[in-house]
């Protein structure tokens, strides 16, 4: 990996080197699977940290830096590799799992499929493509990512049916805190109050990444598996940045203000999410109701179906098709202030998984790239900023908003349905923002 490494000019420009850098960086922890940037001799480390210090990436701050590990947090593009070069997808082994397929009958979604390798190489078409994609439906699959979930559909059975007791330990409560263990009921569907019916455990990037003071515990099948989801995080993050990256790119920004503002290595409400829906759902019910995610991008991992997007046509609710070899990508309430509405945060929701795979218990996983939590949520995008001086809810508010009038037992009604909405109740979310 080190040779790989040496290729590499060095720095010119502030910018451009970081990314040749850190793109260097990657390409050697992909090219060699398990290399982690803690790997790295200690003399390349010490040249990334000291490019990375100058002024383009802050630094965390005192008490939350990582000791081991440099900040690698502004790279977006790796070197492109054809598929014939990479190695086995990830997402090949997370296809052949054996579940009853998804009835052909059903009317789906006909979401863009975006490239990430063309993405990777700049392919200006892509590009375009992309900016499409996230402007109009806010959804698409992404194929040729080398992201891993399947460790945790391998875990969800035994950390599901641990005692209601034990999960609850971990509870994140209704304060607001994101982390931890949502038992079933604890968040309401719609605006009658009705409780969902999911259970989930969201695992906080900085803890993941052991950068959070007062980490929570984790059962032991979570505790487990923590290698695993420091490698599923920082995949994740990184593909997520290369979508920013593209997006910035289709967009005419300049990059740097998206990517500085979701810093792998800042605190931020990033979150792994893995979630548990029994089987024996009635049919027709709504297993968790309509909404938009809260931050920039959600990657999903569907092997069941149940998702439904509306379809901006009719209105409509129709299922996403599971296609294992994609991440289903959608875009979140926090990206669309920061661009000050260019794209759109889609509406979903989840309902029982249709035909045969009803009888299954219904296991999704997704990453939640959020901004770092101190980013105010107002346009960043150089046309706006006349309109834009007034101070905005911070991304750790946003979260917090919007968590706590989603818990059931903070609901008091309509006022709190309100509340609880994202950007796609525009007229809605203008009182509360
Ligand atoms: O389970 C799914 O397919 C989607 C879950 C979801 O929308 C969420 O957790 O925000
Ligand atoms: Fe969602």
């Amino acid at each position: 990996m080190l040779s790989r490494l040496l290729f590499f000019k060095p720095p010119k420009a502030k910018a451009s080197c970081i990314r040749n850098y850190a793109h260097g960086l990657n390409l050697g922890l992909h090219a060699s699977s398990q290399l982690r940037p803690r790997h790295l001799v200690p003399q390349f480390r010490r040249t990334l940290t000291s490019i990375t210090s100058n002024n383009i990436l802050k630094p965390p701050p005192a008490g939350l830096q990582s000791k081991a590990r440099p900040p690698t947090t502004v790279s977006w593009r790796r070197r492109s590799a054809t598929a014939s070069t990479r190695p086995l997808y990830a997402s090949r082994a997370f296809a052949s799992r054996g579940q009853p397929p998804f009835p052909p009958s059903i009317r789906t979604a006909d979401l863009t499929t975006i490239d990430l390798l063309l993405l990777q190489a700049d392919d200006q078409a892509e590009m375009r493509k992309l900016h499409h994609a996230a402007s109009t439906q806010g959804f698409l699959y992404l194929k040729h990512h080398d992201i891993d979930p399947s460790f945790l559909f391998d875990l969800a059975s035994g950390l599901f049916s641990l005692p209601v007791s034990e999960k609850m330990k971990y509870d994140m409560g209704r304060s607001g805190h994101y982390f931890g263990y949502k038992p079933r009921g604890s968040q309401y569907i719609d605006a009658n109050g009705t409780p969902d019916k999911q259970e989930y455990f969201n695992l906080s990037k900085d803890e993941i990444l052991g950068e959070a003071k007062g980490a929570k515990d984790q059962p032991h099948a979570l505790r487990s598996q923590w290698d695993n989801l420091e490698t599923f995080t920082r995949q994740s993050h990184e593909t997520a940045l290369t979508l920013l990256g593209a997006l910035s790119a289709g967009l005419k920004i300049d990059p740097s203000l998206l990517l500085s503002r979701h810093q792998l290595e800042r605190p931020s409400g990033d979150h792994t999410r893995v979630t548990w829906t029994p089987p024996g759902i009635d049919d027709n019910a709504i297993t968790f109701g309509g909404h938009t995610d809260f931050g920039s991008i959600t990657l999903l991992f569907n092997q069941l179906g149940g998702l439904q997007i509306i379809n901006p046509e009719d209105e409509e609710w129709m299922y996403v098709e599971p296609r294992p070899e994609c991440a289903i990508v959608n875009f979140g309430d926090s990206i669309v202030k920061l661009l000050g509405g260019r794209v759109h945060s889609g509406m979903h929701r989840v309902v029982r998984a249709p035909g045969d795979q009803s009888r299954l218990p219904r296991v999704s996983v997704a990453y939640f790239m959020r901004p770092n939590g101190d980013v105010q949520l107002k346009s960043i995008m150089p046309d706006d900023r006349s309109s834009t001086q007034a101070k905005a809810m911070t991304a750790d508010e946003w979260i917090l908003h919007r968590a706590v009038h989603r818990n059931t037992m903070n609901y008091k009604g309509r006022d709190s349905f309100i509340l609880s909405k994202g950007t796609e109740h525009r007229d809605l979310e203008e009182n509360n923002s």
